[in-house]
């Protein structure tokens, strides 16, 4: 019954998307980060929220500083939407951005259907828990070439706080590493493909069973990487924790029923802590 997350990595379904589509968003995303400095900064980051372009929070004065540069926005709920964070330059880039987003949902609700027919489960055992109001967010990460690689990572190490993420990788320059059992294996670039990545929530869900991997992503001496990675989770109002039919006496249950993971999550990922290892029983 233990699979681990890597199966998914490695394995080869048909998501639909065209690969023309896929083409568009790379353009835009970097098309968006060669505009001038100023051009972007309309769209910055606040000192106290996350959404917009620019780095990530600094909340501890120890904590490494990644080489990357990202536009992070929450996608859905619709009328959450901070619309002065999204660009409208380039021109098609919202238009693109709502379109990925309805098209990566699908994608991601046919993986969690098929994530729980794996542990033979009802297959919408995994989608009830998002909620009717599942928060879905878009990081477009653009990574600068880096004098010295050897010093300095684009994406410290961490497993994300999605209950699953989709990440459309570089076509052309490789960095994502994971962990798995200690060593770390590096993601080959499949030019079309989408890497599956299934988030802390949802080895939360699962009561262990599916894996949350860490992973980071490294820098190039010469060459600039982009990515986007669109992380699907639960309505933060909605209590969620391990399905039942997967708590037995072989598998006692092994995390809390929690709220709103997502917000507990940057403080212990910013101190290089594993969120959640917080809630565990
Ligand atoms: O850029 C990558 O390859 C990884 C990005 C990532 O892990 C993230 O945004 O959470
Ligand atoms: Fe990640």
């Amino acid at each position: 019954m233990e699979r681990e997350s890597m199966q998914h990595f490695r394995k080869h379904m048909n998501h639909g998307i065209e690969n023309s589509f896929l083409d568009q968003v790379r353009h835009l995303a970097r098309e968006f980060f060669h505009l001038p400095t100023g051009e972007k900064q309309k769209y910055a980051r606040p000192s106290h929220g996350f959404e917009g372009y620019g780095n990530d929070m600094v909340l501890f004065d120890n904590q490494s500083l990644d080489w990357v540069d990202r536009l992070y926005l929450l996608v859905h709920p619709q009328n959450q939407q901070k619309l002065k964070y999204w660009p409208e330059n380039p021109v098609s880039f919202r238009d693109m951005l709502y379109d990925c987003t309805a098209r990566l949902r699908r994608v991601e609700e046919q993986l969690l259907k098929s994530m729980a027919r794996s542990l033979s489960l009802p297959e919408d055992t995994f989608v009830i828990q998002f909620g009717e109001r599942p928060s879905i967010y878009a990081r477009f990460n653009y990574y600068p070439p880096c004098a010295r690689p050897d010093l300095v990572v684009g994406l410290k190490p961490h497993a994300d706080g999605s209950g699953i993420t989709i990440l459309l990788q570089d076509e052309q320059v490789e960095g994502l590493q994971l962990l798995k059992d200690n060593q770390l294996f590096r993601v080959p670039i499949l030019p079309y493909a989408l890497v599956v990545n299934v988030g802390d929530q949802l080895e939360i869900m699962s009561n262990g069973i599916f894996r949350s991997p860490v992973h980071r992503a490294l820098t190039n001496s010469t060459r600039e990487r982009n990515t986007l990675a669109m992380f699907y989770a639960p309505d933060p109002a909605k209590e969620i924790g391990p399905v039942e039919e997967l708590v037995d006496k072989r598998r006692p249950r092994a995390f809390k029923k929690i709220k709103n993971y997502v917000q507990s999550y940057f403080h212990y990922y910013q101190q290089g802590k594993r969120p959640i290892d917080a809630v565990r029983v």
